[in-house]
């Protein structure tokens, strides 16, 4: 039997490293529990991190394909899919080994095994070599993560495809690919197998990409994938998948109509579900929403010594967001565990961030445009083109808007879209902005050096801080306008 610690947190990925480390530097006795062959958690293993080695190679080789552009002559190049692999797992072990010296020096205990509640306040650990024990704590952080969903199609395990885990391994490029999903995952793959010359055929189930995002955004990325050759099947149901030869075969149902999609692989990317299998939860005695322990602002579960905290409760599955949650639930659970009372760290999505690192990226940022429609909530909405912005006419990449949402009345920055380049880069000015409930006309009035994209943000900001300024004034502020600088 182990002693009994102040804070137990299972998993050691973005969320329970976060909360190890908070509980520890709170002066908790902690424990973190890993059960995986190897440690990194999934953005490093197979999420953010290879993700975006991948998506640099290709976002290279289409740089070159675009090079006439820039008055280069270049030659056709040839794509080597394992050397492309291997630079991603070259990377991805380098953090790995970051990560892992993190958890095994961490001013808390590592313990690599299986956990299990055997009732709310007492784990079984399984651990590598079969052996088991028991482990006691004050109280408890889930941060076991998610794990890729079953197949929506039955025969698709038969036939088999590839997912954002498997495809790590493959060793060789197939002729064409049809990506089943229009998320984050579906995308971001989609744009790097068609950019090495595969034949991709996509098919959403809603009527847009991104479903998170406005519409608008995702429109943006609609016609930069059509204008690449991917084809968009959107409003789909899937109905059968089978083999056809050698090639694979889904069928659907579209405005009413089969069609039948044929293709040499599948690769399945249809979202994620809570990791909670052989955590046999119902011992622990918290509730469920939707397959995910149901969790307050303070990432409190139903059981009052119980957090939880990342994938595993499905709010954002995103790995900032992971972050804070791990760290709400390590401070809350240290707190508890030492009797050191209320009040207790509450959680705040308000600067939640969502990327999409297409080319063009996609970003969200606060509230969007749905969600405001949907709360009933007055917002002035002011949009610029990439198209009319020097800086993006000088890089070639004038895809696409940037768009910022305000309060009507005090012009407060209330959220933002940016669909175009360096979107991932270009939205953290403005969650510095909403972080300290900047206005609009802050925003138009910051100095932003020329020429850079960032001045493009000034634009919709200024329009927006115009309107407000009209509707507390009747004298127009019009002839204060700055026009936007090319
Ligand atoms: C392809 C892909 C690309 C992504 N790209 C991005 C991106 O660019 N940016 C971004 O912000 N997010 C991205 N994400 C999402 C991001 O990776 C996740 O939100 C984040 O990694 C979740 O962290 P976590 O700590 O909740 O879970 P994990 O990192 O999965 O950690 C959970 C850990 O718990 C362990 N565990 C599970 N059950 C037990 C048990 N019973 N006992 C002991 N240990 C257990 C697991 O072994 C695992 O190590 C991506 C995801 C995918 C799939
Ligand atoms: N850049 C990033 O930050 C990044 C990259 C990859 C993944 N992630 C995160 O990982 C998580 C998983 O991503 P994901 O893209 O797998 O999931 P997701 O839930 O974001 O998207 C899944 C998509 O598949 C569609 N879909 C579901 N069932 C379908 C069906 N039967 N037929 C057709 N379409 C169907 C859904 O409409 C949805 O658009 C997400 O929460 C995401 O935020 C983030």
């Amino acid at each position: 039997m182990e002693p009994l610690f102040d804070v137990a947190v299972i998993g050691g990925g973005s969320a329970g490293f976060a909360a190890a480390r908070t509980a520890a530097a709170s002066g908790a006795h902690t424990v973190l529990v890993e059960g995986a062959e190897r440690l990194g958690g999934l953005c490093i293993l197979a999420g953010c991190m290879p993700t975006k080695a991948l998506l640099e190679s290709s976002r290279r080789w289409q740089a070159i394909r675009e090079a006439q552009e820039f008055g280069f002559e270049a030659r056709p190049i040839r794509a080597d899919f394992s050397a492309i692999l291997a630079r991603a797992h070259r990377l991805v072990s380098e953090f790995a080994a970051d990560r892992q010296n993190d958890l095994i020096h961490g001013d808390f205990r590592l313990i690599r095994a299986h956990a299990a509640f055997v009732d709310p306040h007492q784990l079984a650990l399984t651990y590598p070599d079969g052996q088991q024990s028991l482990l006691r704590a004050k109280t408890f952080v889930l941060a076991t993560g998610s794990r890729i969903s079953h197949p929506p199609l039955p025969e698709l395990s038969e036939i088999g495809f590839w997912d954002s885990d498997t495809v790590l391994e493959k060793t060789e490029l197939p002729e064409s690919l049809i990506v089943l999903g229009g998320g984050p995952v579906a995308t971001e793959y989609a744009q790097f197998f068609a950019r090495l010359g595969v034949a991709v055929s996509m098919i959403q189930r809603g009527p847009h990409l991104l479903k998170r995002f406005d519409s608008d955004l995702s429109a943006v990325l609609e016609e930069a994938f059509r204008d690449e050759g991917i084809e968009l099947f959107t409003n789909a149901s899937l109905v059968s998948a089978g083999r056809s030869g050698e090639q694979k075969r889904i069928r659907l149902v579209r405005h009413g109509a089969i069609q039948e999609l044929v293709a040499e692989e599948i690769f399945l990317a249809t979202g994620r579900t809570p990791a909670l299998e052989r955590l046999h939860l119902s011992a622990a005695g918290i509730d469920l929403c939707q397959r995910a322990p149901v969790v307050d602002s303070q990432m409190r579960t139903t059981m009052p010594h119980i957090f939880a905290a990342g994938d595993v409760v499905g709010i954002e599955e995103v790995v900032h967001i992971a972050v804070l949650q791990g760290e709400v639930a390590g401070e809350n659970a240290a707190r508890q565990a030492r009797g050191v009372g209320p009040p207790f760290r509450q959680m705040d999505y308000r600067l939640t961030m969502e990327v999409v690192f297409t080319e063009p990226e996609i970003a969200r940022l606060g509230l969007t445009e749905a969600a405001a429609r949907q709360a009933g909530r007055p917002t002035l909405v002011a949009r610029y083109p990439f198209a009319d912005h020097g800086k993006a006419l000088l890089k070639g990449m004038t895809r696409g808007f940037v768009k910022l949402l305000a309060d009507p009345e005090s012009g407060e920055l209330l959220g933002a879209g940016i669909a175009g380049p360096e979107a991932s880069e270009l939205i953290h000015e403005l969650t510095a902005l909403l972080s300290v409930h900047a206005t609009a006309d802050d925003l138009a009035r910051l100095p932003h050096y020329h020429p850079t994209l960032s001045e493009i943000l000034t634009y919709p900001a200024e329009e927006i801080a115009r309107r407000v300024a009209a509707f507390r004034s009747p004298v127009s502020p019009d002839s204060e306008s700055r026009e936007p600088t090319a």
